[in-house]
């Protein structure tokens, strides 16, 4: 089986590096500025779990020699139109696509891209991010992918997927529930971020200044009852887990929005908090906190035109 990695950026390298490390067929879809860098310097992740250094097979979107079997899309969200279009060549009938992505946006622009028959659910929780050399840098161990089919099925495809996958240095798993996961991860996401880049600090930052752990209470309780109205019902382990780790103390935790906020990189305020909020909108909900957070970052993107 070969893989196609559309982006080979903090998430897509991270993965890509290991899956290759472990002797899968990996080959990453790059535009030329990325090109040069990796052609030069290798791909690299620098991690607390030990670092990997490859040498990565690499292809423009020109040079696509025709379908791959599974796509691994790695792209944030404002560069997922062009990048469908670039991986195009890479589509076939046979091939499924595996998004990385956060949020649920993206989801219904690739199935109506080329078919909700080609595109698996997909988590993957990892904390990544790429320094001023191109390296990808990993805060933390845990490194987890999920994937199912949209319909909770088994099929041949996701098992074929799952021997891919599985034994390559990463916590890899299918689901049965892979919509409620994803919309699991939006609502952790949504109110990781919130709390990061409305107060600008850590979760361990805000749970230990006075009204930090109320604010953080509040903008989870609001997060949450909206996926309730307007997705999944997310399960009680899940909001038990989610709640402690989004309001403990000590703990370093960022999400990928702020760390690119710090970095003065460009964000995924429309799909992580936008998307929300108008869902939110559409059903009449109140969100007076996602909304604060949703101008906050237009106006991080208006000063830095990213
Ligand atoms: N980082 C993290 O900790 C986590 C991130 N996520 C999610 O994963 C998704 C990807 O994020 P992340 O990996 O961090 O993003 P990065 O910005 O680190 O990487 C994205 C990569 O995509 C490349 N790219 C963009 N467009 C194209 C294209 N048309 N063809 C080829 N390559 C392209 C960019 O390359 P170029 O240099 O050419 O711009 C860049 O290297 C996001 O939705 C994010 O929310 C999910 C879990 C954890
Ligand atoms: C799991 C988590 C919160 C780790 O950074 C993430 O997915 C993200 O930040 O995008």
């Amino acid at each position: 089986m070969r893989i196609l990695i559309v982006g080979a950026g903090s998430t897509g390298g991270f993965f890509g590096a290991k899956l290759a490390s472990a002797g899968r067929d990996v080959t990453f879809l790059v535009r030329p500025q990325r090109l040069s860098q990796l052609e030069q310097h290798g791909l690299c992740v620098k991690s607390p779990a030990g670092d990997i250094e490859i040498q990565p097979q690499l292809i423009t979107s020109a040079q696509i020699p025709g379908p791959f079997d599974i796509v691994l899309l790695a792209v944030k969200a404002y560069a997922l139109d062009s990048a469908l279009r670039d991986m195009e060549a890479a589509v076939g009938p046979d091939t499924v696509i595996l998004p990385l992505l956060n949020g649920m946006r993206h989801m219904d622009v690739i199935a109506k891209k080329f078919g909700a028959d080609r595109l698996l659910g997909c988590v993957c929780k990892v904390a990544t991010s790429l320094d001023e050399h191109g390296h990808i840098v990993q805060q933390g161990t845990f490194n987890d992918i999920a994937y199912g089919e949209l319909d909770g099925s088994d099929s041949a495809r996701i098992a074929l997927v799952h021997t891919f996958m599985r034994e390559a240095g990463f916590d890899a798993t299918t689901s049965k529930t892979i919509l409620r996961d994803m919309w699991e991860k939006w609502t952790l996401l949504a109110a990781m971020g919130t709390i990061n880049c409305l107060m600008r600090g850590s979760i361990g930052d805000v749970a230990s200044v006075k009204g930090g752990h109320a604010f953080a209470m509040r903008a989870i309780d609001e997060v949450v009852s909206i996926v309730r109205a307007v997705g999944q019902e997310p399960s009680e382990p899940f909001l038990t887990q989610a709640y402690r780790l989004l309001t403990l103390e000590g703990s370093p935790q960022t999400s990928s929005m702020y760390r690119d906020l710090m970095a003065g990189r460009g964000i995924e305020a429309d799909q992580i908090i936008g998307d929300l909020l108008e869902r939110a909108n559409a059903k009449g909900l109140e969100a007076p906190i996602l909304a604060l957070v949703y101008t906050n970052l237009l106006v991080y993107q208006a000063q830095s035109g990213k």
